[in-house]
């Protein structure tokens, strides 16, 4: 399916919009409920990602495809690992089996696992043997991915006497890290992280408890980006506070210079995105490492407000949905962009002019999808592939429809 996009008249009115829950907050939460069936939750991700992962947790014998879920192929691993008595092969889309595991699946050996690589060494599928995992201690290379952490630390609890984790090297994408820590905190399971060191105690069972998940920050981004773009749109968005668990709350600050001011109204749990009429700044100099899921709507914006940036902190880019650093590239630059890149940065240069009738590829990575989406409020184009939005957010199309973007969605054929 195609999304052939092209700016309608935008409302004058506040819209309101409901963006759904975080699917990182979910996909931890689920694992979480695997162990403790008492926790409940409301405002479930309704993302495919995590539709995904709820599927797989019934599953203790057999086959699991987790598609292109990151977070579940990481976090499902340690889990079924730790699962005595499971006995899976766990895969996922071509994509995901060229999305490296090595580092996790080694981690998991020094504590005892029995998982084995089916096709290439290092990538998914996996073989996992699920058993009891008697050590107690463990040291991970920390500056690839957060989730191989993460991961560990939401199975901790159902090791015998808990697990420390030592990160080895500098860490990326902390926030996650405490996102996951809070959780664990919150259902009453003692842990810590100070001085790369993460301690989990074990737990049997937690209180009878109902949680309740933010929506999607990550999600947002897209109406930020909308808003920065637009003359004077005002959105407001639900549910969202102050004291979020999300790294990508950074978002409140980092629009604030793009012209976009957060408020917070407190009563209702919604965010409202104003418009300011402010002058720009020339260039953006961002360092992203704790929130690179935002690393692709910031450039476009950056793009379609004809300003230029440098983005660094991007090293985790080249191993998600697609090279999102090489794709920022090739996409923006058939739009009239300069860009670029290197293993950790990208930058692109001021440009006054966005060509019009371009077709933008999405390389299966929903944020390539919804981070370019935004620049139909300046020129009209076409995003190939658009179904992909499913992955976190399903409703994006029609929600965009509701801010005054016309959105024709059609067959994928060119
Ligand atoms: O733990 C999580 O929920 C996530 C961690 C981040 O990945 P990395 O730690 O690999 O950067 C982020 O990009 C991803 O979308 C979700
Ligand atoms: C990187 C992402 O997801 P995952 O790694 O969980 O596939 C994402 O949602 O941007």
């Amino acid at each position: 399916m195609k999304a052939i996009l092209k700016r309608g008249e935008l409302p004058s009115e506040n819209i309101k919009i409901n963006i759904g829950g975080s699917k990182s907050e979910s996909n931890r939460l689920l694992i979480l409920q695997a162990q403790f069936p008492n926790i409940s939750i409301e405002n479930l991700s309704e993302s495919d990602d995590s539709t995904v992962l709820k599927k797989a947790l019934n599953v203790i014998n057999g086959t699991v495809d987790v598609h292109h879920a990151g977070t579940a192929m990481r976090f499902l691993t340690a889990y079924f690992a730790a699962k005595e008595g499971a006995a899976i092969l766990l895969t996922g889309s071509q994509r995901m089996q060229q999305r490296p595991i090595g580092i996790l699946v080694e981690a998991l050996r020094n504590l005892g696992a029995d998982i084995a690589f089916v096709k290439n060494e290092g990538f998914p599928p996996l073989k996992i043997k699920g058993k009891k995992l008697l050590k107690t201690e463990v040291t991970i290379k920390a500056n690839v991915s957060s989730q191989y952490i993460s991961a560990l630390m939401l199975m901790a609890p159902m090791l015998p006497h808990g697990l420390k984790i030592v990160l080895d090297g500098n860490t990326t994408s902390v926030p996650y890290i405490e996102m996951t820590l809070s959780l664990l905190k919150k259902i009453g399971i003692e842990s810590s992280f100070a001085n790369n060191e993460i301690v989990v105690s074990a737990a049997k069972n937690v209180e009878k408890q109902s949680l309740i998940v933010e929506s999607d920050w990550s999600s947002a981004s897209y109406f930020y980006s909308l808003v920065a773009l637009s003359e004077s749109l005002q959105v407001t968005l639900g549910s969202f506070s102050r004291e979020s668990l999300q790294g990508d709350a950074a978002l409140a600050q980092l629009y604030n210079s793009l012209g976009v001011e957060t408020v917070f109204n407190a009563s209702e749990k919604t965010i409202s995105l104003v418009k300011k009429d402010i002058p720009l700044p020339d260039s953006l100099l961002l360092d992203l490492s704790n929130t690179p899921d935002l690393a692709q709507t910031i450039a476009v914006s950056c793009f379609g407000l004809g300003i230029s940036c440098r983005l660094t902190g991007l090293h985790t880019l080249k191993i998600k949905e697609t090279d999102r650093l090489l794709a920022l590239k090739t996409e923006l630059e058939k739009l009239g962009a300069t860009v670029q890149i290197d293993e950790n940065s990208l930058s692109l240069e001021k440009t006054s002019q966005i060509y019009l009738n371009k077709t933008i590829e999405t390389y299966q990575d929903h944020r390539m999808a919804m981070a370019f989406a935004p620049l139909a409020l300046r020129t009209e184009l076409t995003i190939q592939n658009a179904e992909v939005v499913s992955k976190s957010y399903p409703n994006f199309w029609k929600d965009l429809q509701k801010i005054g973007v016309v959105c024709e969605l059609g067959s994928s054929a060119k």
